[in-house]
């Protein structure tokens, strides 16, 4: 099985319970695996780990596609796609201009570039907003234009933090068919989300995080995700008191 992502020991201590402490975490081709836990567990300083935009301490690993963090040149780096944090727009820039800029980055050559940000604008329904400028757009469809930048160039490794925030409905359902294709094409997708409904429905696994560890791994077929999510939580803050 290929190991689009593979985490080891991920150590990073901001305080007592804040930071990563020992996290192993991996993702295979075709995988989407989703990430929950409360507010403050850790899931965006994982993904940031990952991303090589904040250091790992003590030893722990980041991989890939199988290539050490310290070792993934640019030509590997464009096949990751990502949002976290901000999504990524020049204001000024209208949203096609700022597609065929993210598609250039991410090594789409100058020919292919504009046919790119087409498709991605018809991926996720940004039509009506093609020629109007990222800070002119709504915040929804700022993150439209933030998930089409990442996902344009078929990455093999996506790795999204909360990507559903400020999306209506339709916003939601298209980002799902679009993972769907990319993990269909092959793509491992990390995925951290507060809403279990839709984590089930797109997830093939899914990590609880809690103070920075993985304390559960559930099922999303599991008929109470809800439930099973606050058990592990609940197991896992009782034993750290003990
Ligand atoms: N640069 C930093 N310096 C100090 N503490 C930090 C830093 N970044 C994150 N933290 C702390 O690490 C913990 C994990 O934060 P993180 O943002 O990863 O959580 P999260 O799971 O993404 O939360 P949320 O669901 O609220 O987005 C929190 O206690 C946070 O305050």
């Amino acid at each position: 099985m290929t190991e689009r992502l593979s985490v080891r020991g991920a150590t990073r201590v901001f305080g007592p319970d804040a930071g990563l402490f020992g996290l192993d975490l991996t993702v295979a081709a075709g995988e989407v695996h989703a990430l929950v836990g409360l507010n403050g567990a850790g899931k965006t300083t994982l993904m940031r780990a990952i991303l090589g935009m904040l250091r790992l301490t003590d030893g722990g690993s980041v991989h890939i596609d199988g290539v050490p963090l310290h070792r993934v040149s640019p030509g590997v780096w464009r096949r990751v796609g990502h949002l976290v944090d901000h999504p990524f727009a020049y204001p000024e820039l209208d949203t096609r201009t700022n597609l065929t800029l993210a598609a250039r980055l991410n090594g789409v050559g100058a020919a292919s570039a504009p046919g790119t940000a087409d498709a991605a604008i018809a991926e996720l329904d940004l039509g009506r907003y093609a020629a109007v400028r990222a800070r002119r757009l709504s915040q929804g469809n700022r993150q439209r234009l933030g998930l089409a930048a990442a996902l344009q160039h078929h990455p093999a490794v996506i790795v999204l933090d909360e990507p559903t925030n400020a999306l209506d409905p339709a916003g939601v359902i298209l980002l799902r068919e679009t993972l769907l294709r990319r993990v269909g094409d092959g793509a491992g997708v990390l995925v951290s989300s507060h809403h279990l409904d839709e984590v089930a429905r797109i997830a093939h696994r899914v990590s609880v995080l809690n103070h920075g560890r993985i304390v559960g791994v559930l099922d999303p077929d599991t008929p109470d995700l809800e439930r099973a999510f606050f058990d592990s939580v609940h197991a896992d803050d009782e034993q750290r008191k003990s």
